[in-house]
């Protein structure tokens, strides 16, 4: 395993994980990339060898999934900071059809492009193949040839023809932007206050849950409260909203603090009182006030399974999905604000 000296945060997903490259590429960064937080796993095909792997200190998440599926191949590049694409139909032998390997290789590419400019993801690393320069059907030798040497190539199969549109695809890629707010937050809450956050899907579901079951069980359920909650993490209201502004490239500084707690509630005192003097003229409604600092300094989490015991209830999206269609959110917001 790597050293560990240096700060783990890096996520980093290698798609293909379980094939002969990827399965090497896997083990290698475990071994060499000290800076690894997570490592994702994303194959149709996972291997049973994964488990050995989840031993580490590194987080080891192995994900079965399909690259010519955009929203698997979305949910699996969410929050990652190096997407290594490996995933890929290798067929010379006519064994699958022509539409299967560019399916694969190349709608399987545009998919993991598209997912790292949606989510913020900068880096994005393509394993090619010699075969989209040659052999050209015309039998020109390559003789230890390098990336600049000129050579006539020529694509009739479809495996290289397949490799040299997904390595145009990359190549065309460089340099796009997704939504990279860039810049710094720092942090004014303490990062020891527990705030409990729901995804809005898992709300939703369990209005309707609530509403459909309560026809049924009006007896036990009329009268009561049901407090919202799914398997979203427990943090301070900054560090959570960093799991999904982290992806688009703001880092928070600092593990206190920046101001003081009275500088603040006299800052949100000064706030509160320019709103009351500017109402006449205009509405000032900024973030911070006396009655938001103390909602943000003060911890309220839930733990509760009742309505799991009354009616059932699941959340319908995981902590992993719910992340992911907020970022995916937020990109939108973004483009639409653009
Ligand atoms: N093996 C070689 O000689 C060679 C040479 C040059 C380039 N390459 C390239 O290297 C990459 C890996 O090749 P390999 O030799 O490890 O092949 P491999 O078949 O051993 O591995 C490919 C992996 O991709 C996975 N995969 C296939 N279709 C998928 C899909 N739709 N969704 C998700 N995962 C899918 C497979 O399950 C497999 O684990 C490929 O892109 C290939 O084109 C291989
Ligand atoms: C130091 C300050 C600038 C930080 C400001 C953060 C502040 C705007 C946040 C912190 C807590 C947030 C509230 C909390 O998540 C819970 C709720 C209850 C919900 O019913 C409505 C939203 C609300 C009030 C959040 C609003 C934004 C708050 C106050």
């Amino acid at each position: 395993m790597a050293d560990s000296a240096q700060a783990q945060e890096l996520v980093y997903l290698v798609t293909g994980g379980c094939g002969f490259l990827g399965e090497h590429v896997v083990r290698m960064l475990l071994q060499q990339e000290p800076r690894l937080r997570e490592l994702r796993i994303f194959d149709l095909h996972l291997g049973p060898w994964l488990e050995e792997l989840k031993t580490g200190p590194v987080q080891v998440t192995a994900i079965q999934g399909d690259v010519t599926q955009a929203h698997e191949v979305a949910a699996a590049v969410a929050g990652a900071h190096v997407v290594i694409h490996t995933a890929g139909l290798v067929d010379v032998f006519g064994r699958a059809s022509p539409e299967t390997i560019h399916a694969v290789n190349v709608q399987g590419t545009k998919n993991v492009i598209e997912a790292c400019v949606q989510t913020g993801t900068q880096f994005l690393v393509y394993t090619s193949s010699m075969e989209v320069v040659g052999p050209n059907i015309k039998g020109h030798p390559f003789y230890r040839g390098n990336e600049d040497t000129p050579y006539e190539a020529v694509h009739r199969h479809p495996y290289p023809r397949s490799k040299a549109l997904a390595e145009q695809l990359v190549l065309e890629a460089n340099g796009r932007k997704g939504l990279r707010l860039g810049g710094r937050l720092f942090r004014a809450i303490p990062a020891s206050v527990e705030h409990g956050r729901v995804y809005v899907g898992n709300v939703a579901w369990m209005h309707v849950l609530v509403a459909r079951e309560l026809q049924e069980r009006a007896a036990l359920m009329g009268g009561q409260v049901y407090f919202c909650y799914d398997k979203s993490p427990y943090k301070s209201y900054e560090d959570f909203n960093m799991e999904f502004l982290g992806p688009c490239g703001l880092r928070l500084v600092g593990t206190r603090p920046l101001l003081p707690y009275w500088l603040l509630m006299l800052l949100a005192f000064l706030n509160a009182l320019l709103q009351w003097l500017l109402r006449p003229l205009l509405l000032y409604a900024p973030l911070l006030n006396p009655y938001t600092l103390a909602m943000a300094n003060t911890t309220f989490t839930v733990s509760t399974d009742k309505a799991q015991r009354h009616f059932g209830y699941e959340p319908l999206f995981s902590w992993e999905e719910s992340r992911t269609r907020t970022v995916r959110w937020m990109q939108t917001m973004d483009s639409s604000a653009q």
